[in-house]
């Protein structure tokens, strides 16, 4: 179990403190100028992986003190609780097991006295004969013909982490495309439903409980268009399946067990694209690569559960999030892919993240007197160039960012990645660099500005820098580096959790908001004034009856 402890409490939190009272004065380009071998000190390389996270306002000291801090707050202890089975989702009394859907070395994970590596093999089995068949064109529709397109309906973890991975890894394509439904809007489905033919669509209801009111309703539209076409109900068994861990509600919905793809109570939503929910992801790109995503998480596993503290990338990268979340103030986190088919990997991770650590009440369950999760937000350079970034130069927020490119281009047309890449590497330059009054006087004059201008200008063109950023520089994104990449997120969310001392397995701050939607669905079903909320409310509502 994990242990209740207050990390404001500790020797390494007190140490930390004092520590920073230094330390928030230092200057990143005067511990470059200082240390000749600073980057090899604080960079690691893992697989085709390369951190670089010596643009940070930190000193060996620093470290030092950060995994002081991580030790006293029983991390150690906490990783062998997670990948030992213990059921560290107190609260809804639940393992957290999501390594071992993608363990690898199949090593036995025994949970309340069973191994639970047969089930994942199977479900694993399934999905490989599922996706062999629709690909090769074995699987037929009901009118005879191979399927080309899989609409997936499901939201959160049963939505963006298959929509992320197979945007990512759409240069792996198969012929089979991927459709993603998840908004309760009309609009996605009906917009979804004008590109597909019911004769050649296969629809994947995804839902962890079965019981999101999101994606049963767009799964009910779903199979009445698809049975205004195919008539008979019989033909649902061809063109439906489910991934779900409610067996009971699926076969209710009229999908046959055999076309429903299991997991369990195990698997949290947001980690979930490793399970059954991936049946999208592997038909995307075909089982094998799925199957190396899958080994590229487990590699990193394996170097998050191993890998000493010191050099160890989930656990760096979460330490260097605590000490700008809660010694520098810095309330948010931006994550800054650079390149396009990772356009959707921040907002995976705002779910990831915001999802997991986004609570006020500790583990022993009172309100915590410091900050837990970031806020997480990021665009693909280098379109947030030209939009936000002026904030993160010249703002007055600390953002600490991280930048994320890969070497090679999976679209190496022209001079394209070159300046993609010059891109990446001036921006950190730039934000840790700045600009000086020096520097900003010497452009001035030599573009003939006269001292009066100078003077009245040049204060809007320096740029303070020092401002911190990780570089994550990786050879191509393959399907293994991918996996590598999105573990290594998952588990530096974890060690964030395990400092801030709160639960990140569950997720109850999302029920409030859709009890209350279920009592106001059926006054939006007549036409009488509505009076029984705050004022605000019944007005609303009965402007919109009003207005309908
Ligand atoms: O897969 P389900 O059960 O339909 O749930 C979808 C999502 O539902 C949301 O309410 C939860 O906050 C998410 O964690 C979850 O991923």
């Amino acid at each position: 179990m994990l242990e209740n402890i207050n990390p404001t409490q500790t020797n390494a939190w007190k140490a930390l403190e004092k520590h920073f009272e230094e330390a928030k004065n230092l200057e990143m380009k005067n511990l470059f100028a200082e240390d000749a071998d600073r980057t090899n000190k604080f960079s690691v390389k893992f697989e085709d992986i390369f951190v670089d996270y010596s643009k940070n306002i930190i000193t060996e000291e620093t470290k030092s003190l950060l995994i002081d801090l991580a030790k006293e707050c029983g991390l150690p202890k906490a990783i062998g609780s997670m990948f030992g089975a213990e059921k560290i989702n107190q609260t809804e009394g639940r393992a957290v097991l999501h390594t071992a859907l993608r363990n690898r070395s199949n090593t036995p994970v025994v949970l309340d006295g069973q191994d639970v590596m047969p089930d994942v093999n199977a479900v694993l089995e399934q999905m490989k004969n599922f996706t062999e068949k629709l690909i090769s064109g074995e699987w037929k529709g009901y009118t005879g013909k191979a399927i080309t397109d899989i609409v997936n309906i499901g939201i959160g973890g049963s939505d963006l982490g298959p929509v992320m991975v197979t945007e990512a890894l759409k240069p792996y394509k198969t012929h089979i495309n991927a459709h993603f439904v998840s908004n309760v809007d009309g609009t996605h489905i009906a917009e979804t439903l004008k590109k597909v033919d019911p004769e050649t669509t296969l629809f994947i209801i995804a839902s962890k409980t079965f019981t999101t009111q999101e994606t049963m309703t767009n799964a009910n539209s779903a199979k009445s268009w698809f049975l205004e076409a195919a008539k008979d109900e019989a033909n649902v068994a061809k063109h439906f399946v489910a991934l779900s861990t409610n067996a009971k509600s699926v076969s209710e919905f009229g999908i046959a067990t055999e076309n429903m793809f299991g997991f369990w109570d195990w698997v949290g939503g947001r980690y979930s694209l490793w399970s059954a929910i991936g049946l999208p992801i592997a038909c995307s790109i075909g089982f094998d690569n799925f199957i190396e995503l899958l080994e590229g998480a487990h590699a990193m596993d394996k170097h998050f559960q191993n890998e000493e503290l010191e050099s160890n990338l989930p656990v760096i990268l979460a330490m260097l999030g605590v000490w700008y979340n809660n010694f520098f103030g810095a309330d948010s986190h931006s994550i800054l892919p650079y390149d396009q088919y990772m356009h959707r990997f921040a907002a995976y991770f705002q779910q990831g993240d915001m999802e997991s650590n986004g609570k006020y009440v500790d583990r022993g369950g009172n309100p915590v007197d410091y900050q837990t999760g970031p806020i997480i937000w990021g665009e693909p350079g280098t379109n947030g160039q030209h939009a936000f970034y002026q904030l993160i130069h010249q703002g007055t927020k600390l953002i600490p960012s991280d930048f994320i490119a890969p070497a090679q281009s999976q679209n190496p047309i022209g001079d394209h990645h070159a300046k993609l890449m010059s891109n990446f590497f001036a921006q950190t330059e730039a934000l840790m660099m700045g600009k000086t009054e020096e520097v900003v006087v010497a452009e001035l004059e030599k573009a003939g500005k006269s001292a009066d201008e100078i003077a009245a200008l040049k204060n809007f063109k320096i740029f303070e820098g020092n401002r911190p950023t990780n570089s994550i520089l990786v050879k191509k994104v393959t399907p293994f580096t991918l996996g590598a990449l999105v573990a290594m997120y998952e588990h530096k969310i974890f060690v964030q959790g395990v400092i801030w001392n709160i639960f990140s397995f569950d997720q109850w701050g999302v029920e409030l908001g859709k009890q209350l939607a279920n009592q106001i669905l059926p006054e939006l079903q007549n036409d009488e004034t509505v009076s029984s909320h705050d004022a605000s409310t019944n007005t609303l509502i009965n402007m919109f009856k009003e207005m309908r």
